[in-house]
């Protein structure tokens, strides 16, 4: 079946609408990261670089370490970024941009994001680079897209939503890692349940000036427990990534480089060298 033009926009030069990327620009391996300043701090690693394109936040380098090819593309802040940048890479890969239809052979990508995050258990002290084993998603993406649950990811999310039973108005969606990239890139590194927020504030329980509608979140949250798996961490992004390279058949991964503890109110002091740590890691284990 044809996309229509409005569902599928492609610029006048045949690059994808917010990516500005062509098809073919996309390496089988992704790593995205937050901060459009965070590309370059990846891409320096690379043996070449093929490529360097941008639009807006959406910063993307194409290189190559070894013979492994590799993107590097910042998503900007949160999970309405994340529903554009998952949606146009997908169809990078997996539409023929001549006849807008779902190419027969669809390919599957490993996706990996290095971002930043605020731990909120004691033992996880800052410094600490950390895989999302789950993404829990407190934000509204997933209201929008048909989001299908394992049995253990439904078992998980019964009791996420008993123990979150008092939050009004929140609806949300929990989706693991991949096993395979859990396995690999995340093998020996402490993981646990990753929130993702739709916000920094309030929505992370930090109070500045404003008051906040949910008490005591971090407490709320760091409670949680159920056979292995706790919550370890707060970031705005990782569950729309997981939630949506399941649906369109990608793995996806999350490190998360931690750079609070929200139960020590401490802030790093070198956040650039926690981050430094994290993208050297991956790039040593893809
Ligand atoms: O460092 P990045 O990858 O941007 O990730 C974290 O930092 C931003 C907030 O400061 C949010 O995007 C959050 O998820
Ligand atoms: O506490 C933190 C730190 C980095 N990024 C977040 O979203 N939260």
């Amino acid at each position: 079946m044809k996309i229509s033009d409005s569902d599928l926009i492609i610029n006048p030069d045949g690059s994808i609408y917010h990516l500005n990327l062509l098809p073919g620009d996309v390496a089988e391996t992704v790593i995205t990261v937050g901060d459009p300043d965070r590309v370059g701090e990846v891409s320096k690693y690379f043996d070449s670089i093929e490529f360097e394109k941008g639009k807006r936040e959406f910063i993307t380098h194409t290189g190559y370490v070894g013979k492994k090819r590799i993107t590097v593309l910042s998503t900007g802040i949160g999970t309405d970024n994340i529903d554009i940048v998952f949606n146009e890479l997908d169809v990078l890969v997996n539409v023929d941009f001549e006849s807008r239809e779902v190419k027969k052979e669809l390919t599957s990508l490993n996706i990996i994001r290095v971002g930043t995050s605020g731990a909120v258990q004691k033992d996880i002290p800052m410094g600490t680079i950390l895989a999302s084993s789950h993404g829990l998603g407190m934000d509204a993406l997933m209201n929008y897209y048909v989001h299908e649950l394992s049995n253990d990811e439904q078992v998980l999310m019964d009791e996420i939503k008993i123990h979150f039973g008092n939050l009004e108005n929140i609806n949300p969606y929990l989706t693991a890692a991949s096993e395979t990239l859990l396995n690999t890139i995340g093998k020996d590194l402490p993981k646990g349940i990753t929130i993702t927020a739709p916000g920094f504030y309030a929505p992370q329980g930090r109070i500045v000036r404003a008051k906040n509608a949910v008490p005591n979140f971090i407490s709320l949250i760091n409670s949680f427990h159920s056979n292995q798996y706790r919550i370890t961490n707060l970031e705005m992004e990782t569950a729309g990534i997981y939630a949506l390279a399941k649906i369109l058949g990608h793995q996806a991964l999350s490190i998360n480089a931690i750079l609070a503890s929200r139960v020590n109110f401490e802030f790093s002091k070198e956040p650039n060298k926690i981050v430094e740590q994290a993208i050297k890691m991956v790039l040593e284990r893809i």
